[in-house]
């Protein structure tokens, strides 16, 4: 069955008045639902992600509502399920919750009582990512932040200035770079790119600059470097700050006077390229602190750009992780969408490895993951660890070392956590087996930045 932009929901029993019944009541307030008698015949249904909700009976002669959930999950399908019974009693409330169904309802139940907790399922399951992406060349983004600086680059790249990015390790400076240049009137001439971290010092001068026949031992011909390469195009120095003194002083050279000499020759050689740097280094520190020759520094800073780590852009982190996931799965199947809980989730962990990592994280999860989403529970155990604010002491090792206050707001946090994990992510869920009203339940989960659902 082709999935539409709606989400769709399957109601399964085997008394037909019942579907009629909660078919036109879901249909009634625009909802696309439809039921099936036949759990035999909905399962694999289900389990190919042909639904986005899945309600169930409990006794039903076929298959009772337990063995259909066990049935759906063991196939590794998360489609959040809500059970509707009358024969509900304490016992079969705990099965429920331990299975995982994202909400358990006792008739007799309000027609407006239930559209209302099917629509908050439905909220809270769905694809994240709602906000729309901005792109520039290679990079897309739907954080404001980012797009204040898709915006400065479309500015200042056509113009002939330097420019300086700024930003920690994976946070997307090599492609702004490359962005740079593309959106430049130098975007027909050649892009060259040197990372100066990686070429051993003594080799950095020659790639830059070429060398002559004979100017060292090894060097058996003319050798062009990277700025002769660049012509009137673009040369991006990448982590500049690991330039030693002897070569920010060559390079301030170029920079003042326009022209460079091949290592051994004689010749001054015209540079035409412009120049794009970046670091993850604090460079103006560096100045202070006499490592980077401060004239070098105002040169290569005409105009500077900074990348804010990718912690710092919350609107980026569903958008990224879809966008690389959609890239990774390349095997004709459907990419499995994140959920609005899971993003929610990976926005309080921090990225010390920036986009990379993120990178990295959906491409695992795309050769791995089963089922047509990502839920809280399929998050690798450092992303929900770190909302447990782990390492910490258990409270009889350290008692005298944190305070009560202190060792109180960690329990309440694991506390918190496992509840909305064993939950699958859903906060109505997770207070109901919290034994907690849901208002205070969900702001405790805020307080401990457990999701950052902004209308809790
Ligand atoms: N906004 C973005 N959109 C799409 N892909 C991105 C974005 N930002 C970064 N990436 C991807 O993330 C990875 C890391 O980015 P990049 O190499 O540009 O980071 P960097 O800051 O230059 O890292 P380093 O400091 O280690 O050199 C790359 O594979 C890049 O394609």
């Amino acid at each position: 069955m082709a999935k539409t932009s709606r989400q769709k929901i399957l109601f399964i029993d085997d008394i037909p008045a019942l579907c009629e019944e909660m078919v036109d009541t879901l249909r009634g307030e625009h909802l696309d639902a439809e039921s099936n008698l036949s759990p035999l015949d909905a399962i694999p249904k289900v389990v190919q992600g042909d639904y986005d909700l899945v309600i169930t009976g409990l006794v039903i002669a076929e298959l009772g509502g337990f063995d259909i959930i066990r049935r759906i999950r063991g196939a590794g399908c998360r489609v959040p399920i809500i059970m509707v019974t009358g024969f509900g009693t304490e016992q079969s409330a705990i099965e429920a919750a331990r299975l995982g169904v994202a909400d358990y309802l006792t008739k007799p139940i309000e027609r407006k009582e239930l559209v209302a907790r099917v629509r908050r399922v439905l909220v809270e399951h769905a694809p994240a990512v709602p906000e729309r992406p901005k792109s520039l060349a290679r990079m897309i983004s739907g954080d404001a932040k980012m797009n204040a600086i898709f915006e400065k680059v479309k500015t200042i790249a056509p113009t002939e200035s330097r420019v300086l990015i700024l930003g920690e390790t994976g946070c997307g400076k090599q492609l702004l770079a490359h962005a740079i240049h593309q959106q430049s009137k130098r975007s027909k001439e050649p892009y060259v790119e040197v990372n100066c971290a990686a070429i051993p010092a003594n080799l950095l001068e020659s790639e830059l600059f070429g060398h002559e026949e004979g100017a060292f031992t090894g060097a058996s011909k003319r050798r062009v470097g990277r700025f002769e390469t660049a012509g009137k195009g673009t040369i991006f120095l990448d982590e500049i700050g690991e330039l030693s003194f002897d070569l920010q002083s060559k390079l301030l050279h170029v920079l003042d006077s326009g022209k460079f000499t091949r290592v051994g020759g004689n010749n001054d050689l015209k540079s035409h390229a412009r120049l794009v740097s970046a670091t993850n280094r604090d460079l103006s520190k560096e100045v202070a602190q006499g490592r980077f020759r401060a004239d070098l520094y105002y040169r290569l800073n005409v105009i500077s750009i900074e990348l804010p780590p990718l912690r710092e852009r919350p609107g980026d982190i569903g958008i990224l992780a879809q966008h690389f996931m959609n890239q990774f799965v390349t095997d004709g199947r459907q990419p499995p969408t994140f959920t609005t809980s899971a993003v929610d989730m990976m926005k309080v962990y921090p990225w010390p490895g920036n986009v990379r990592e993120l990178q990295n994280f959906a491409e695992q999860l795309a050769v791995l993951h089963q089922g047509p989403r990502i839920e809280v529970t399929d998050l690798p155990s450092r992303i929900v660890q770190h909302a447990l604010g782990v390492p910490h002491a258990s409270p009889t090792e350290s008692a005298e070392r944190i305070p009560f206050r202190k060792a109180k707001d960690q329990f309440e946090k694991e506390y918190l956590l496992k509840v909305i994990q064993d939950a699958n992510g859903n906060l109505a869920e997770g207070a109901r087996l919290a034994d907690m009203d849901r208002g205070q339940f969900y702001r405790l989960a805020k307080r401990h930045g457990l999701t950052t659902n902004s209308d809790l």
